[in-house]
Formats: C-alpha cells, sequence, structure tokens
C-alpha cells in the first residue's frame, strides 16, 4: 500500500485525522513529538533562545519516523518534514534565529534528505493537507488545551499564527514532492460528523484509488 503523509497549521486535526485514517487503512500511525518534546514549552516561553534547538530536535524525531515509515510500505504521518523548514524560516524572519543558525539548518536538513534516497522510498505517496481558517485554528488550539500555545498564555501568539497560516499557502500550492489533496478542515468536522468523517475518507480512497495505490475492490481495515 502507501506512505500517507498530513500536513497543516497547529491544531489543523492532523493527528486527528491520522488516526482516524490509520484505522480505516489498517495502518500505522506516526506521530509529532509532542507531549514527550522538552524543548516545546521552553520555546514557548523563550522562542528566541530555544527556537534553533526545538528545530534541531524535530529534525531528529521527524527523520526517525519517517526511515521507520518510509522502510515499510504501510503507514501515515501526522507532519511532513517539508513543514518543518517552514516552521524555521517563518521563526528566522521574525528574528529568532540568526543567519548562521539558518544556514546551519538548511545543509543539515539537506544532508538528511540526500540519506533518504536510499531507503525504499524518497517521498510519501500522497500530502493530505488540511486548510483551517485562523478561527477555526484558535478554537482547535483551545479545545486542545496545551497551555503554551493559548492566547492568553502569550498574546503574541496571535501574530505568529497568522504569520504562520500565511506562509501555508505558498507553501502548499509550490509542495511538489508527491500529489497532494485539500481537506477543508472549516467545513468538514470528520470528529463530530459521521458523514464528514466518511466524505474525508472518501475523498482520500478515491484518490489513492485514482494513483493506483489500492485495488479498485479495496475494502476498510475495521481495527
Ligand atoms: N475536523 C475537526 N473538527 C472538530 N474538531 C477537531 C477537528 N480536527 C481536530 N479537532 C480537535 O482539535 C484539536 C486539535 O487537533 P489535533 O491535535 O489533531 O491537531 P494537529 O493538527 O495534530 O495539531 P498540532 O499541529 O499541534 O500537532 C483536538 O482537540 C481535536 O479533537
Ligand atoms: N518552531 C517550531 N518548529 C517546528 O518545526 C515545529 N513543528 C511543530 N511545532 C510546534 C507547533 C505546535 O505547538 C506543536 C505541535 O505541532 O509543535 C513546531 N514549532
Amino acid at each position: 500500500m502507501t506512505v500517507i503523509v498530513l500536513s497543516g497549521p497547529i491544531g489543523a486535526g492532523k493527528s486527528s485525522l491520522t488516526s482516524i485514517l490509520s484505522k480505516y487503512l489498517g495502518t500505522q500511525p506516526f506521530y509529532e513529538s509532542v507531549d514527550n518534546n522538552p524543548v516545546l514549552p521552553l520555546f514557548y516561553k523563550d522562542p528566541k533562545k530555544y527556537a534553533f534547538l526545538l528545530q534541531i530536535f524535530f529534525l531528529n524525531t521527524r527523520f526517525h519516523s519517517i526511515k521507520a515509515a518510509l522502510t515499510d510500505d504501510n503507514n501515515v504521518l501526522d507532519r511532513s518534514i517539508y513543514e518543518d523548514s517552514l516552521f524555521f524560516h517563518m521563526n528566522a524572519d521574525i528574528g529568532r534565529a540568526t543567519k548562521e543558525e539558518v544556514a546551519t539548518y538548511d545543509e543539515l536538513l539537506d544532508s538528511m534528505m540526500k540519506e533518504l534516497e536510499h531507503m525504499p522510498k524518497k517521498h510519501p505517496d500522497l500530502l493530505v493537507h488540511i486548510d483551517v481558517s485562523y478561527e477555526t485554528m484558535i478554537k482547535r488550539i483551545q479545545k486542545r488545551g496545551r497551555e503554551f500555545e493559548q492566547l492568553d498564555y502569550d498574546p503574541t501568539l496571535e501574530d505568529y499564527y497568522k504569520r504562520l497560516l500565511s506562509y501555508y499557502e505558498p507553501w502548499y500550492e509550490n509542495y511538489d514532492y508527491s500529489p497532494k489533496i485539500k481537506i477543508d478542515g472549516d467545513k468538514l468536522d470528520f470528529m463530530a460528523s459521521e458523514k464528514d468523517r466518511q466524505e474525508v475518507l472518501d475523498t482520500i480512497i478515491a484518490k489513492l484509488k485514482e494513483m493506483d495505490k489500492l485495488p479498485e475492490d479495496w475494502t476498510p481495515s475495521h481495527n
């Protein structure tokens, strides 16, 4: 079968959809290190001090997941490595990383991506992007309730999140490592609505069939 990677801003629903999709496909989910990430709370407390360290932490953990996920043929990952660079460049643009840190990161990422060329697959088979507005993003961040991501923890996060959304739009348009589809995360409540969930799953399955990554007579797993 296939390697599918989710993308989208903070709180878009990537982990949630990764869980739903991997159960439906009967494949293995891979989640980003968040709750066991010791650098993330430090970053939100002092972004300028910890932006580079956080990026190295994510790059390292993401690289391990990708290597595991690309080795066998049957996985869903809850964020792409391509978005890490978006995050870091955005942070650098607002003065949270020096140009030396950016150059070092870019070179390291490039070397690590070259390592992936030796893997059975170099890139995912499909990118599933969840598109959300600022209002939806904030609602989901509040619902999930990680303290350091809340606007009352740091009011400057409003600008940070709006900027992040503005970087995602061109990023998705320019993404060309694999076929891609966009899910309307404002409209489709795949957590609460069975009908919306099925619509999202049907869209993904139809795309996989169109790409010959699933047989026409494929039926869902009931894991
Ligand atoms: N389509 C949806 N409709 C309603 N609620 C949703 C939807 N998707 C996710 N949620 C809720 O929003 C919150 C954030 O979702 P989730 O953790 O899956 O986002 P994420 O994109 O993985 O976030 P992050 O980038 O921070 O890892 C959770 O509380 C989840 O239950
Ligand atoms: N600075 C920075 N760089 C990244 O590559 C990156 N990837 C994820 N995150 C933050 C967003 C959510 O709070 C939380 C979960 O996605 O982690 C990142 N932050």
